[in-house]
């Protein structure tokens, strides 16, 4: 890949370790992929956040990193809320270096919003044709899909390094060669809310890498496309697809000739009953609009369970009556973390979702049983004796 003079001088350290650390990436990255230059980003979304996952490995490798991001640059949830992790049931030694990891990434100049649906706080992140470097799945697919900006299904340290470079490898999803359809979906079924999650679910699992082209009987909400984006890239490893007449990109393709038919009894065939003892909210974390929709349908109610809602930091702060409100059932909402990412739900036997993507990470990465069930079968669920 071609190296700029200017790169090229990074490349042989004048800048000090981290930045030759952080273009070795993307030059590897882009010598692998067959990029032909790097490309400026608009902004950066950095997972490898919770000590759950990145470890004590994780923590040391950030915490000798020295520079600043070039662009703006945003955190994936972390292992707990930050202000109520002893209501979580996180541990302080839990609690302590999930602390440090997060001041390592402040301390380079990445923003602590710790969310993994950064385009429902910030308008300026990734607009249509953008290039970015985002790194949670299902923040890539919607960046993607829906909003039609464009990159590659990256990890954690090359986000950081493209944050910290300021650039990515020209490859994949930059190019439009690599944007368009290869299968069309036709469901045949009228979808509503959960429903789109569980559609992603059954979908990512047929698909895999592909990308997908939908021809749907509904009209789907950006909330209900954050879903099926997100549980195709749980379930399969989708990065982008579109929806006839809703997605910004789709206008410019033709069905593709290969074909999948959906029917609504395979999309209630992901749903089953159970006895939860954690009923759990927010994957990907919840918008204005969900926060509302719970409120409505927790109203007036007691929660007999453990109901966690898990959404931003930036979101709970701006609606504190909405919280008040949805927290009167007992309910709580948490920040900066997730049902999935966070220890705390590993001591629990049953965990009840309305996300299709939770509902395929739980068993794996907290060992927990998962039921997934429509938003309004969870709430009956979380109120019932
Ligand atoms: C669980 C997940 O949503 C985010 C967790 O990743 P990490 O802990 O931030 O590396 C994984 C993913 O789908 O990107
Ligand atoms: S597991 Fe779900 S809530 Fe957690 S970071 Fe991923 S999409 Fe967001």
């Amino acid at each position: 890949m071609y190296l700029t003079p200017e790169e090229e001088a990074i490349f042989n350290g004048e800048r000090g370790a981290t930045y030759q650390k952080a273009i070795e990436i993307l030059a590897a990255l882009g010598d692998i992929y067959g990029a032909d230059r790097l490309i400026p980003i608009k902004s950066a979304q950095i997972a490898g956040v919770s000590y759950k996952t990145i470890g004590e490995a994780g923590l040391e490798w950030i915490s000798d990193l020295k520079g600043k991001v070039a662009v703006p640059s945003i955190l994936n949830p972390a292992g707990m809320d930050r202000e109520c992790w002893k209501e979580m049931g996180v541990s302080q030694d839990f609690a302590d270096k999930q602390q440090k990891i997060i001041r390592a990434y402040e301390a380079l100049g990445v923003r602590t919003e710790c969310t993994c649906t950064p385009y429902s706080i910030f308008d300026n992140l990734a607009g249509l044709g953008d290039h970015v470097a985002w790194s949670e799945s299902s923040a890539i697919s919607y960046a993607n899909s829906v909003i039609g900006a464009r990159t590659n299904r990256e990890g954690g340290p090359s986000a950081l390094s493209a944050a910290l470079i300021g650039k990515t490898p020209n490859y994949g999803f930059h190019l439009d060669e690599n944007r368009k359809p290869d299968i069309l979906i036709r469901v045949d079924a009228a979808l509503h809310n959960s429903d789109y999650g569980a559609l992603g679910y059954i979908v990512g699992e047929m698909v895999g890498d592909k990308v997908p082209f939908f021809k749907l009987k509904s009209a789907p909400s950006k909330d209900e496309l954050k879903s099926l984006g997100a549980a195709m890239a749980a379930s399969g490893a989708v990065a982008l697809y579109h929806v006839s007449g809703i997605t910004p990109e789709a206008g410019k393709y033709d069905p593709p000739e290969e074909k999948i038919m959906i029917e609504q009894g395979q999309i209630k065939e992901v749903y089953s009953s159970g006895e939860p003892d954690l009923i759990a909210f927010g994957c990907p974390h919840s918008s204005v609009e969900e926060l509302v929709g719970l409120a409505r349908l927790l109203d007036g109610k007691k929660v007999k369970k453990d109901v966690w809602i898990c959404t931003s930091r930036a979101i709970k702060k701006k609606h504190p009556e909405l919280v008040k409100q949805i927290e009167r059932s007992g309910a709580k909402v948490f920040c900066d973390t997730c049902m999935v990412v966070s220890p705390a739900s590993e001591r629990f036997n049953c965990m009840m979702v309305n996300s299709g993507k939770a509902h395929k990470y739980v068993p794996n990465l907290c060992g927990v049983k998962s039921i997934m069930a429509t938003t309004e079968e969870c709430v009956k669920a979380a109120v019932r004796d």
